[in-house]
């Protein structure tokens, strides 16, 4: 059996439902964390009251590596052996999960079982609608739900006329929010997203903001973010970058510097299932592969906003060209494999 306290780790995210499906997954004897840092050779486990060190075998860091990696905001099993020392024993599928392609094409998790995606924008010079659509296309592709906010309310002259912008370019269901990230009072629209049981993450181009809104979700709590100290079993410390923080509501901010330089990587059917009304309406265009520039009988165009269809038109290409990339990076990659692996076979030739 697996050992957890549940009301202690309610306070860094644990509800019911994400409870009873961690029950069906756990394999071993061990206790329940949340992962609130990521090193190179250990993660920094949270049990709702402390945080403590956790090492991984090799082998093990490795297969995870193979699968997406570890992340801030995952559930793992962890166990302790007789010198006190923690490891991790099963890393719990996450609900969902953040993720970018590195260097090598692949996809790695930054941030997992997080609710809600405050998408910061600047009601100053950056506002940019395009942008805006393609942080929504990527958290959605993801299943969390986006909150778009528009911050520097303070220094606009007519909030409320971007707020219309920004509703009738979205969806509808859309929440938008105009405020100041200086105003703990503004801040306060927020509340609906910063209770108990919430993971939230906040999103958005340089300089829109984003620490200021947090520093002020944060609140007193801020001071104390920067560096923590994790004690490991041995009365060692660490100082590490804090990533996982409790707002004073009783929701979970993760802030790692993974998502705080997060570009949205886009693929096709995450696209598709944002700009989900262009896709609907162009079941009714007179022609089946129309594209919905001059053709006649077009549905598309009389409705949709013509910058959200262009929008829609280039980040399809930019979508396309990545996945091309991944293939010929893959593609790339047998060669050398071939190249090495025949290069190996002619080493043995000559030394046999
Ligand atoms: N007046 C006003 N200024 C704001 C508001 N939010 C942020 N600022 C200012 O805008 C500047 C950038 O804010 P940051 O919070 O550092 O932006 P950021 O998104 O974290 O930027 P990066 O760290 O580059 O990603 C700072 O000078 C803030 O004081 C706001 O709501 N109103
Ligand atoms: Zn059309």
């Amino acid at each position: 059996m697996f050992t957890f306290d549940f009301s202690r780790l309610a306070t860094i995210g644990l509800t019911p439902v994400l409870l009873q499906n961690l029950l069906q997954q756990a394999q071993c004897d061990s206790s329940l964390f949340r992962v609130s840092a990521v090193h190179r050779d250990a993660v920094l486990l949270h049990d709702g009251e402390h945080e403590r060190r956790c090492r991984l075998a090799s082998s093990q860091w490795q297969a995870l590596q193979a699968e997406e990696g570890l992340a801030v905001g995952d559930w793992v099993l962890a166990a302790c052996d007789p010198a006190g020392d923690w490891w991790l024993q099963q890393r719990l599928e996450p609900v969902n999960a953040l993720l970018r392609r590195n260097s090598h094409g692949q996809r790695q998790r930054i941030a997992s079982n997080i609710d809600t995606a405050l998408l910061v924008m600047g009601l100053d010079g950056d506002f940019n609608l395009r942008r805006l659509e393609r942080f929504v296309s990527m958290v959605q592709a993801a299943d969390i739900t986006p909150v778009i906010v528009l911050s520097k309310a303070d220094q606009c002259a007519d909030p409320q006329a971007s707020m219309q912008a920004v509703r009738q370019r979205l969806p509808a269901a859309m929440t938008v929010l105009a405020l100041n990230g200086n105003d703990a009072a503004s801040c306060g629209q927020l509340a609906p997203w910063l209770g108990q049981g919430q993971t939230l993450i906040v999103l958005g181009s340089s300089g829109v903001g984003k620490s200021t809104l947090s520093n002020t979700l944060l609140g007193e709590a801020c001071q104390q973010t920067g560096a923590v100290r994790a004690d490991d079993s041995r009365g060692r410390h660490t100082t590490t970058a804090r990533s996982l923080h409790r707002l004073p509501g009783g929701a979970c901010l993760i802030d790692t510097p993974g998502v705080r330089t997060l570009q949205p990587d886009l693929d096709e059917v995450a696209l598709a299932d944002s700009f989900d009304d262009i896709a609907r309406l162009a079941k009714q265009c007179q022609f089946r592969d129309c594209q919905h520039q001059h053709e006649p009988g077009c549905a598309v165009r009389p409705v949709v906003d013509s910058d959200r269809l262009h929008n829609y038109f280039k980040l399809l290409r930019e979508a396309r060209r990545g996945s091309e990339s991944l293939l010929q990076r893959k593609a790339q990659q047998a060669v050398w494999k071939r190249r090495s692996k025949a290069l190996r076979q002619k080493q043995k030739l000559l030394r046999d």
